[in-house]
Order: structure tokens, then sequence, then C-alpha cells
């Protein structure tokens, strides 16, 4: 089975074609096809394209434990390129339809950079969803390990939980993320990103992704991170987020709608032996 690699960031993707796989994997052999160990390894896989009548093209996510995500800012951004390597795509820009919504997207003229309108970020509880709590989840309290912090939820068409910090790790991420992605406040399980303010128009993130755990990059963690900091009035609406894999530009409106910018790289073609699938 045919599969191309990307990253964005160190956030890695395997892009199955339809062409290839008319059937979109089982969730059993999606783990098989992200581990690390026992297949290709991968932060997930994007299938598509796929036919739809309300955008250019269709994508569906996979997170690597077999989960559907409703948006990948990263993702996003290795499909438009993988759409132009293959010759999908004539025109500079062109939208994608995902499960939390149509983006546009823009590949610059060597692919190098490519930009995503991403959409609104909303803080609304009924949106995320966030259990427990009325109206938008901005400055709440949450109870981890016998310590309180402070958390802000904002979904981008997947759901966020932001934790402002004074200091942020890897460590913490491994810590805490876990925690929080499983945590009873959030139905669907959540995303989880430790924001630090820098200055006005910087950020640092540590992530932790729904789905796929310790990540080196996140777009959609970016929008909402970057949302979070707008919304704290700690930036304006020209922000660079720093990962451990690298930068992300973004460029977050007063009504929070949110221009992702940042590259995707090409790794590779791969063929997957059915045996790996036992
Ligand atoms: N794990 C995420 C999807 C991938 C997000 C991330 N890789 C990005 O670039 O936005 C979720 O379940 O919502």
């Amino acid at each position: 089975m045919h599969y191309s690699k990307y990253h964005a960031l160190g956030n890695d993707y395997l892009v199955l074609d339809p062409k290839d796989c008319p059937e979109l994997p089982s969730e059993n052999d999606i783990r098989t096809i992200c581990h690390r160990n026992f297949g290709l390894g991968s932060d997930g896989i994007l299938y598509g394209p796929i036919e739809t009548d309300n955008a250019d093209f269709g994508l569906r996510i996979l997170n690597p434990d077999g989960s559907e995500a409703e948006k990948s800012g990263n993702g996003l951004r290795i499909f438009a390129r993988y759409l132009r390597d293959t010759g999908r795509v004539t025109t500079a820009s062109f939208t994608v339809e995902t499960l939390g919504g149509i983006v546009s997207c823009e590949v610059n003229k060597d692919a190098s950079s490519i930009t995503v309108e991403m959409g609104k970020v909303s803080f609304e509880a009924a949106v995320i969803p966030v259990n427990e709590i009325e109206g938008e989840v901005v400055d709440k309290e949450i109870e981890l390990e016998g310590t309180t912090y402070r958390m802000y939820a904002a979904t981008i068409g997947n759901p966020h939980c932001v934790l402002p910090m004074e200091e942020i790790s890897s460590k913490t991420a491994h810590t805490l993320g876990p925690i929080i992605e499983n945590h009873p406040l959030f139905p669907n399980r959540t995303n989880v990103q430790f924001l630090k303010i820098i200055d006005d128009h910087t950020i640092q993130i540590e992530i932790w992704e729904r789905g796929a755990g310790y990540t080196l990059a996140s777009g959609s963690s970016s929008s909402a991170a970057g949302a979070v900091a707008r919304r704290m009035g700690c930036v304006g609406p020209d922000i660079t987020v720093n990962m451990p894999g690298g930068q992300i530009q973004l460029h977050i409106d007063d009504d929070f709608s949110v221009r992702m910018t940042g590259p995707a790289t090409r790794v590779g073609s791969f063929e997957l032996d059915m045996e790996a699938l036992g």
C-alpha cells in the first residue's frame, strides 16, 4: 500500500490517497500503520483527496490511536502541499472540507510556505464541548493532582485546553497532558497546550495532542493557544508561535478568525507490506 510521508515542523503525517486505497483502513490497522516500531510511524494519516460538493477537495484526518479529528493545521498544510506535488491543483488557492469545516489554502510559488485560513476560534463551552461550565471557558480553574491551574478552552473545529504558565516544559506536557486529554470535563477528549507568553508578538507552547500524545508542533494547537494569548490581552494580531519543532506565523483578527502560515516538508514515498498488518 502506497503512502506519501511529509512533516510540518516535525509533526509528521502519512498521506493515503483513495486512488491507492478506496477504503479507509480500520482503526486497528491505522494504529499499526502509525506505530513507530511495528508500522511506518507517524503522528497521523491524511486520507484524501475525497470527492465533495462543498469544497474543491475533501480530507479525513486520523490520529495514530485510530480516532478521527475534525481539523489539523499541520495536516492541512501537508495536504495542500501534496495536492500541489501531485498536480491536483494548478491554482495558488483552493478549498478543503474537513469534519471541522471548510478552509481555504494557499501554496506559494515554490511550495516552501502554505497559508491556511483556519476558521474562527470559539471559547463557548457548548461548542468546544466542555462539561460542567456554562458560557465561555475563559480563565477558569482546573485541579490536577492536587494543584489548581488557570485554564482556557477553545475550538477551531477540534477541542483544545490551554494552560498559561510562567515556565513550560516537555516534562509538564508528558505529566499533565494525558490527564487533561482524558479529563471528564471534555466529553470528546481534548488537545492540550501549555502556554508561555514571550512578548506581545511571540508565544511558546508545549503540546499534548488528543489521540497522538506529545508532538513537536501543531497548527490547530498554535491557533488555539494564540487565540487564548490574544484573549488574555497579551499579544497583538500577528503572532509567532515557537514550538520544539519550529515556528508558525499567525494572524488573528479581532473576531478570532485565524490565518496560519508555515512550511510542509516532503519526506518520501513508502510501500507498506500487508504482512505488517498481520
Ligand atoms: N490530534 C488532533 C488532530 C491533529 C492536530 C495537529 N497535528 C495539528 O497540526 O493541528 C485532534 O485529535 O484534534
